[in-house]
């Protein structure tokens, strides 16, 4: 893994911005189209999906030209009911933000920050935000979207296909145009708003639905029947936007084609669009293999996700040494426990001794002590997972290993000076371990289960090691 990412460093790219081009001609601003996943509604809050949504909608961006495309594997009929609602927010959410130039476009980040503005304007859209929330989390506590609770009547009809014989498993396509850039206006009938696409795509027992991967092909052929952009931008549920200018700085590096605009909510366009949403649409296709995102990893857009990892190359880019020095911990602790673990389970994969399974992760942090510890930067280890394991291990080792040497220096006047300072470059990259297993006293430390097993299989390791290696 570091072989292959070192070639990546050694050649740096520099990259210039001009957005302020695309300012001056709104015209020439290519069509994005922004893929948002979600799975679960229990997992991942409806609320979370339509704060990520709203969002992106609200990007400095040309609004008649961003298309939101929600995919629900979950095929929730209260995730859909959020979106509905979100459309219905973003009337108001949308001017508010460009008109006050908001920083952060997720309402809500902006009214839990101190800073948002107490004005009435502020403090009525914040009403219309908790109002809306409201709403949203009393029907997925509920369960189901009862219809006294749905207020825009074009949807209604939408919600008859939750059937009784539908389950996430199981249901045919679903596809809603819950805001048409050609028609719907913001609040102060001005301006457009973007489009907002819920897709649930078709599921059946007889194929397989390869995750997230099969979702984002999915939506790249919805989106291309609907609306074609040449951009595209992919997030998970959680992952909304902390800054309103990022797709137009990004275009200069993509400088695409433009290309023509049609309709999105005629019936040919909906029927090619439910036809390609279908869950035998690949069979016998290049689609996972040569085309879209390719099936068989759970990591398919692992490669987004390079960190720098050189003290120079870091500090020459305008980091700081701590950031450096928290990069080499994070990649100790990664390389103990996820890339650890891929290891094996790609390993057991090859000899087709496992096939790959999915569990998704929960989005829900209502703790406000995790939210504090965020703050302060401590990592957050919390519920026991054998994921722990090996990296907790390793840091005992090394902090065993560091005693004896420095016994050994003292008592035996042994030279083992570079070993020494290897294995006190290992401790010190571990001190959050060791305050995570030893100091901590939070919920984010390390559970004592996983502490006493490592620090167990330590000594097996460590008398097995004496025995053999004597
Ligand atoms: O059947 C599925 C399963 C997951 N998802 C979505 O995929 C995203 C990622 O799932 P999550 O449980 O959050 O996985 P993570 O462990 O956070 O993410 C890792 O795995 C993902 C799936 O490969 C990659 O996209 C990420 O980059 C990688 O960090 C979420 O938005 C899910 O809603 C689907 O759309 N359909
Ligand atoms: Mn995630």
């Amino acid at each position: 893994m570091w072989a292959t990412t070192t070639c990546l460093r050694l050649n740096p790219v520099h990259r210039s911005e001009y957005p302020e081009r695309y300012a001056a001609k709104p015209e020439d601003v290519p069509k994005l189209d922004v893929f948002i996943c979600t799975a679960d509604p229990y997992k991942e809050p409806p609320m979370k999906v339509v704060n990520t949504a709203l969002s992106v909608m609200a990007y400095d961006y040309p609004a008649d030209k961003i298309s939101v495309y929600v995919s629900d594997d979950g095929g929730s009929s209260m995730t859909l009911f959020a979106l509905m609602e979100a459309a219905k927010f973003s009337k108001h959410w949308l001017p508010y933000c460009k008109k006050n130039n908001v920083q952060d476009r997720s309402p809500e980040v902006y009214f839990s920050s101190y800073s948002h503005p107490k004005d009435d304007k502020g403090l009525n859209l914040k009403m219309m935000y908790e109002d809306m929330k409201n709403r949203v989390e009393h029907v997925v506590d509920s369960g189901k979207v009862k219809p006294e609770f749905i207020t825009c009547d074009q949807f209604r009809g939408v919600f008859d296909l939750w059937t009784n014989k539908f389950t996430r498993h199981d249901h045919p396509t679903i596809i809603q145009v819950l805001q048409n850039s050609e028609i719907d206006m913001d609040d102060t009938k001005k301006n457009v708003m973007p489009n907002l696409i819920y897709l649930s795509r078709e599921k059946s027992k007889d194929s397989q639905q390869h995750f997230k991967a099969g979702a984002l092909n999915t939506l790249l052929r919805v989106s291309a029947v609907m609306t074609n952009s040449p951009v595209i931008l992919t997030l998970d549920c959680d992952m909304y936007s902390n800054d309103p200018t990022t797709p137009l700085r990004a275009l200069y590096e993509l400088r695409p084609n433009r290309i023509a605009d049609k309709s999105i909510n005629t019936q040919d366009i909906l029927e090619l669009a439910h036809d390609v949403a279908r869950s035998n649409y690949e069979c016998n296709t290049n689609w996972g293999s040569k085309l879209g995102f390719r099936y068989g990893s759970l990591v398919e857009d692992y490669y987004t996700g390079y960190r720098l990892h050189y003290l120079l190359d870091f500090v020459l880019e305008g980091g700081s040494y701590r950031g450096w020095w928290n990069d080499q911990r994070m990649w100790l602790i990664r390389g103990f426990s996820s890339f650890f673990f891929s290891f094996i389970e790609f390993t057991l994969q090859t000899l087709n001794l496992s096939s790959n399974g999915f569990n998704l992760t929960s989005k829900i942090n209502d703790d406000e002590e995790q939210s504090k510890r965020y703050e302060q930067e401590l990592f957050e280890f919390g519920p026991s997972s054998p994921m722990f394991l090996p990296m907790t291990m390793v840091a005992i080792m090394n902090f065993l290993a560091l005693v004896w040497g420095i016994y050994g220096f003292f008592f035996w006047g042994e030279r083992l000076i570079l070993e020494l300072m290897l294995a006190s470059f290992a401790a010190v990259n571990c001190l959050p371990i060791y305050d995570a297993i030893v100091l901590r006293k939070d919920h984010g430390k390390l559970p004592k289960k996983v502490c006493f097993l490592a620090g167990i299989l330590t000594l097996v390791l460590i008398v097995s090691g004496y025995f053999f290696l004597k």
